[in-house]
C-alpha cells in the first residue's frame, strides 16, 4: 500500500546574495511568492518562506490537485515529495516508489549519451539495472530519437531531451506519481502520444500529486485539491471549491 504522511512542514529558502538592508526586520509579502523575512535565527540573512506548516495525508486510489498564485509552493511541496528538498522542520513520509515527472533532466548527464541516459535517470527513478536493461528497447523506440541515442544529450534540442526523460520516466508504474502541468513534451505529435501513454500510466498508479493552474486539468484528474497562498495551505477539500475559493481570493 502507497501512503503519503506530511506534517507540519517548513521550508526556506535562505537568500545570499539579496540586499539585506530593505528587508531587515521587515516582513515582506507580495501578491506572489512566497513570504519574505529576515531570518529568525541570525535576523540578517533575509529568507523566502516557500512552505508554512504543510501537512497532509494521501492512501491508494487518492488524486490530489495543488491550485494557487505564481510562487505560492506547489513545486516545493512536490520537491519535498519527491525527496529533493529536505523541510526545515515537520515530518515527510512516503510510502512506495514515488517518480517526479517533473525536474525532468534530474538524474541526467548531459555529456553521457541517449542509451547511457536511460541507464541513469532510471537508477535515479530507484530502477534496477537489470529491470531498464529489459526495457530499453522499448525506451528507445517510443523516443523516436533513432541513432541520436548514441551520442551525448548536450547535442539534444531541449524537445529531444524531454522525449528521453518522458520515455524513461512513465516506462514503469510507480506508487505516487508526481506531476506539473509544466512538462511541455516535444511536438505536436510526440504530444498526442505522450498523452495517451500517461493516461494508461496514470490510470494505474496508486496515488497522483498534480500542481496545475488548468482549471480544466486539475478538475478532470483530482477530485480534491489543495489551495495554497504564500506557502500555507488555506484550504484542502473538493476541487470544484477550491477553485472558487481560488477565483474568490484572486479577486476574479
Ligand atoms: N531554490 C530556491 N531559492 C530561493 N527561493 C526559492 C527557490 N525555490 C522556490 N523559491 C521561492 O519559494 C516560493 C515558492 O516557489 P514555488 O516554485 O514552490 O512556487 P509555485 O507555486 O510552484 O509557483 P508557479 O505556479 O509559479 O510555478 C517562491 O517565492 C520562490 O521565490
Amino acid at each position: 500500500m502507497a501512503s503519503v504522511v506530511l506534517e507540519n512542514v517548513w521550508v526556506s529558502f535562505p537568500i545570499y546574495s539579496a540586499a539585506n538592508r530593505s528587508l531587515k526586520n521587515r516582513l515582506i509579502q507580495s501578491a506572489t511568492g512566497g513570504t519574505i523575512r529576515a531570518d529568525t535565527v541570525s535576523q540578517r540573512i533575509p529568507v523566502v518562506q516557500a512552505l508554512q506548516d504543510v501537512s497532509l495525508r494521501l492512501k491508494d486510489g487518492d488524486r490530489l490537485g495543488l491550485i494557487g498564485h505564481n510562487g505560492a509552493g506547489k513545486t516545493t511541496l512536490l520537491r519535498v515529495l519527491a525527496g529533493i528538498y529536505e523541510p526545515n522542520s515537520g515530518r515527510v513520509k512516503t510510502q512506495g516508489r514515488v517518480a517526479p515527472l517533473f525536474d525532468i533532466a534530474l538524474g541526467m548527464n548531459l555529456e553521457s549519451t541517449g542509451y547511457e541516459n536511460i541507464i541513469l535517470r532510471g537508477l535515479f527513478l530507484g530502477l534496477k539495472r537489470k529491470e531498464i536493461r529489459a526495457m530499453m528497447d522499448e525506451i528507445a523506440e517510443f523516443t523516436e530519437l533513432g541513432e541520436f541515442l548514441n551520442l551525448p544529450i548536450r547535442t539534444y534540442s531541449a524537445g529531444m531531451q524531454m522525449r528521453l526523460a518522458f520515455a524513461v520516466s512513465t516506462s514503469v508504474v510507480p506508487d505516487i506519481l508526481l506531476l506539473d502541468e509544466g512538462i511541455g513534451v516535444g511536438d505536436a505529435a510526440f504530444l498526442h502520444k505522450a498523452r495517451v501513454r500517461l493516461d494508461r500510466f496514470t490510470e494505474q498508479v496508486p496515488i497522483i500529486v498534480l500542481s496545475s493552474h488548468s482549471e480544466d486539468l486539475v478538475r478532470s484528474m483530482c477530485p480534491n485539491s489543495l489551495l495554497m497562498e504564500h506557502g500555507r495551505v488555506v484550504f484542502a477539500g473538493p476541487t470544484d471549491e477550491a477553485l472558487e475559493r481560488y477565483r474568490a481570493l484572486r479577486g476574479w
